[in-house]
């Protein structure tokens, strides 16, 4: 089926098996479940968006016509999963992941790090000389169609992106999401400061083509997908003056606002150095206008209790890069504790190209494994991150750190369609499951008596299973706002 087949229907069924993590630490699974999806142009607010979901359900054309008597037949679709298992949990429909901190303009550099590399060096040696390079624009077009597809082809429906201090190379990355259907906050880099000769900007240059990008997006553009955000690299790289124009720019039209912080111990007292007056790096954003329950901290690893506190006050979200800190040697982020001291916004990065992958499945692995470096450390199991909670850093509490948990991150009525469907034995997987491991839809057990000693193994261990082994093979089809985005 094509694209433009899909779109002449006014809406979709998908029926299956539905999996998410609507809370911290839990496992929602919905068998045999109808989820209807508006997609009529002509009713802009529901276009796109979960419209019912009926749980236990034999017939999803028969409940799609009962949800609405006036649709016909052939307006609607039903979709099913792709391969059927007989009755066999193998197949899934999940969240589309959610990746809060990616350099889009770094993908160049994906799997090169440099081993002696810590960030300020690799900064310089790396990451200033790819992204200034993109100022030609034909390198542009080809890094970033090659970074949205291939983000999406690993579940990724919703990044929030930078770029680089370049604007048309913005534009173009702006388009590129467009062109892929993929949900993304697009962040023009402002850098003035302490930057090299050949990638820096003024002032009032940075500001300038803030402004027009943002008005690109927003009266050019004009895809509801697509949102600009306030893109001040790091502390370092930007005036005072500049903080503050674009912290106003930013609280003027609501937008989203992106930075890093915490990530170094060199960085950090760099940032003490350049900015005397402040308390901490943390209030360095405080006292410029940077900080707001719309703004996303990447790392935010060696936080004093002064800062968490400022960043629970003032509702901010962590991008937590696991992959990058640990590739870097930057530090291990204490997610759980930062739960424990109440920081509830908390997504995941990939932070390409600092870290190695553009899948947000390995950064959640990356937490898994962080936690559990933690917690041998501070000989404290409660420093442990389980799989159910990676998933949900993936999804849902990366929804939260947007502000976008009322559109996205899990199956509810009203949020928007973006997802992917798993496999577990798409033709190319490398997952090794066997029949005897895998649950039927009604829970029955084989029958073969030697396996009565065996616990049956139930959807906990065959998500499990998906979590550790999986990679892109088993993303069958990938959905954003009902739009079938990758087949
Ligand atoms: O991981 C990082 N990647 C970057 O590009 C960057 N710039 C400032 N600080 C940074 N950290
Ligand atoms: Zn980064």
């Amino acid at each position: 089926m094509t694209f433009s087949d899909e779109v002449k229907k006014t809406f979709i069924t998908f029926y299956g098996t539905f999996v998410d993590t609507p809370e911290f630490g839990s496992l929602r699974i919905r068998k045999d479940t109808a989820v209807g999806v508006c997609m009529d142009v002509s009713i802009p607010d529901k276009f796109g968006k979960i419209q019912f979901i009926v749980e236990d359900c034999k017939d999803p054309l028969k409940i799609t016509l009962q949800y609405d008597s006036s649709l016909i037949e052939e307006n609607i679709q039903i979709v099913v999963h792709s391969t059927n298992y007989d009755n066999h949990i193998n197949t899934f429909f999940f969240p589309g992941f959610i990746d809060t901190h990616i350099h889009a303009s770094q993908y160049p550099n994906c799997g090169i790090l440099g081993n002696d590399s810590t960030l300020l060096d690799w900064l310089n040696k790396y990451t200033f000389p790819t992204e200034a390079a993109l100022s030609h624009l034909p390198y542009a077009e080809k890094v970033y169609d090659k970074v949205v597809s291939r983000t999406l082809a690993n579940g990724t429906t919703t990044a929030t992106y930078f770029t680089t201090i370049d604007l048309e190379a913005s534009k173009i990355m702006a388009k590129t999401c467009v062109m892929h259907g993929q949900r993304a906050l697009i962040g023009k880099v402002c850098m003035d400061s302490n930057s090299p000769d050949y990638y820096i900007e003024t002032c009032k240059e940075s500001v300038s083509s803030l402004v027009e990008f943002v008005d690109y997006i927003e009266n050019e553009l004009c895809e509801p997908l697509i949102q600009p955000i306030v893109t001040p690299r790091f502390a370092p790289s930007c005036s005072r003056n500049l903080m503050e124009k674009i912290g106003n720019l930013a609280k003027d039209k609501s937008l989203h606002i992106q930075t890093h912080l915490s990530e170094n111990f060199n960085e950090i007292n760099w940032v003490k150095e350049l900015f005397p007056e402040c308390e901490s790096y943390t209030d360095v954003y405080n006292k410029y206008g940077l900080l707001n329950h719309r703004t996303i901290l990447a790392h935010s690893i060696h936080l004093t209790a002064e800062e968490i506190d400022l960043i629970k006050l003032k509702q901010s979200g962590i991008a937590h890069c696991p992959i990058s800190n640990t590739s870097l040697t930057s530090g291990e982020c204490p997610i759980k504790q930062m739960y424990t001291d109440g920081i509830e916004k908390i997504g995941l990065g990939t932070d390409v190209s600092a870290g190695y992958s553009c899948s947000i499945l390995e950064s959640a692995k990356a937490a898994f494994s962080v936690s559990r470096h933690l917690a041998i450390k501070k000989e404290n199991q409660d420093a442990k991150l389980s799989v159910n909670e990676c998933l949900y850093l993936a999804t849902m509490g990366g929804a939260k750190v947007l502000d976008m948990e009322k559109q996205i991150g899990s199956f509810e009525i009203g949020k928007s369609f973006d997802c992917q469907e798993i496999d577990l034995r798409s033709p190319t997987s490398t997952i090794d499951i066997f029949e005897w491991q895998v649950p039927t839809l009604s829970g029955t057990k084989p029958k073969i008596t030697q396996l009565n000693k065996l616990e049956a193994f139930d959807i906990n261990d065959v998500i499990s299973k998906w979590f550790f082994n999986a990679d892109d093979r088993n993303v069958v089809k990938v959905w954003v706002n009902g739009h079938n985005v990758k087949n």
